[in-house]
């Protein structure tokens, strides 16, 4: 098995491991690239156009994980290779008019993918350089810092705009991420925020102009992370974020539940069809 470290400068990592659940390596490393750094790996999410988190999506990111983690990667940085989009967030066609068991399966590989990254040992950035909402600002706020590339982009839990309720985990990252009052503001109202709007209210860590000075910035900002004392900066880490990880690992069989009666309900199923139609009608 190739280790991160072994592979030569920026080439593609392979997927490797494998699960009768997970899907076939060669669909998800065409997914997710993995490039090797010095002391560290960039994640770049590759599903064109918008890396919308469908399954396969959740599971490439979840494997690429756990073969990082396995080969002793120390840190990542989390981006995306789709050009003005960091993640459009859940794959919405994943909840609407779906099977039991592919709803099921989506579900329990999306908590399992939050609880790896949430509470990875890894130092982990995310370099946010396009939209992020719902499900993407999800994502980068499983990260230890946030870099937002500044322009025309929005990241937020948006999710009562399309008539369905951010889970409880997803709550408990935001409020750990910017506090409890902006958190039931902004929860309420599906607020998606400009950069300037998120640095001011600690949603990003820092913004930066251009996608040259977005990787040099990362870049630092990890190796910032990197000099600390990895145990002392994993469990200060965990210190704010065990209930939450604890919360949901007691509880992922009720919370399944509580997603697929949710989403299956006639009120969910209007809701995400309209959207999905206003998406469409867009182009
Ligand atoms: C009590 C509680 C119990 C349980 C909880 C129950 C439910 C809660 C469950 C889950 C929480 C949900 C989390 C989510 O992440 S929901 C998804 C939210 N995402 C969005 O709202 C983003 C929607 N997309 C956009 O706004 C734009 O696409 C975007 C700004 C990202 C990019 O715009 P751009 O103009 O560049 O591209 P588009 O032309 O809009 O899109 C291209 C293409 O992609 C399709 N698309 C976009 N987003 C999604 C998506 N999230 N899922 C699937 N498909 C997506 C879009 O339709 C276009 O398709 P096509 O027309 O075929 O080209």
């Amino acid at each position: 098995m190739m280790s991160v470290t072994s592979i030569a400068r920026n080439k593609v990592l392979p997927f490797l491991r494998k699960s009768t659940k997970m899907q076939s390596t060669a669909s998800l490393s065409s997914l997710v690239k993995l490039e090797e750094k010095q002391g560290y790996a960039v994640v770049s999410m590759q599903k064109t156009p918008v890396n919308s988190l469908s399954l396969e999506m959740i599971q490439a990111l979840s494997q690429s994980l756990i073969e990082l983690e396995k080969n002793k990667c120390k840190g990542i940085i989390l981006t995306s290779a789709c050009p003005g989009i960091f993640s459009a967030g859940l794959d919405i066609r994943e909840m609407y008019q779906p099977t039991d068991d592919r709803l099921n399966q989506f579900w329990s590989s999306l908590q399992t993918l939050w609880l790896q990254l949430y509470g990875s040992k890894m130092a982990t950035v995310a370099l946010i350089n396009g939209h992020a909402p719902a499900g993407g600002c999800l994502l980068a706020m499983c990260c230890d810092s946030r870099i937002m590339l500044n322009g025309k982009s929005k990241i937020g839990l948006n999710e009562t705009k399309l008539g369905i309720v951010a889970p409880s985990w997803f709550k408990d990252t935001f409020v750990n991420t910017i506090g409890v009052r902006q958190s039931e503001r902004a929860l309420q109202l599906g607020s998606l925020f400009s950069p300037e709007e998120a640095l001011k209210i600690g949603l990003v860590d820092k913004l930066v102009p251009d996608m040259e000075t977005a990787t040099a910035v990362a870049e630092a900002e990890l190796k910032e992370f990197l000099q600390i004392p990895g145990m002392a900066r994993y469990l200060s880490k965990m210190k704010i974020r065990e209930a939450a990880i604890k919360d949901l690992s007691e509880t992922r069989e009720a919370d399944l539940n509580q997603f697929v009666n949710f989403a299956k309900t006639d009120a969910v199923q209007k809701g995400l069809g309209l959207y999905l139609q206003s998406l469409a009608k867009k182009n």
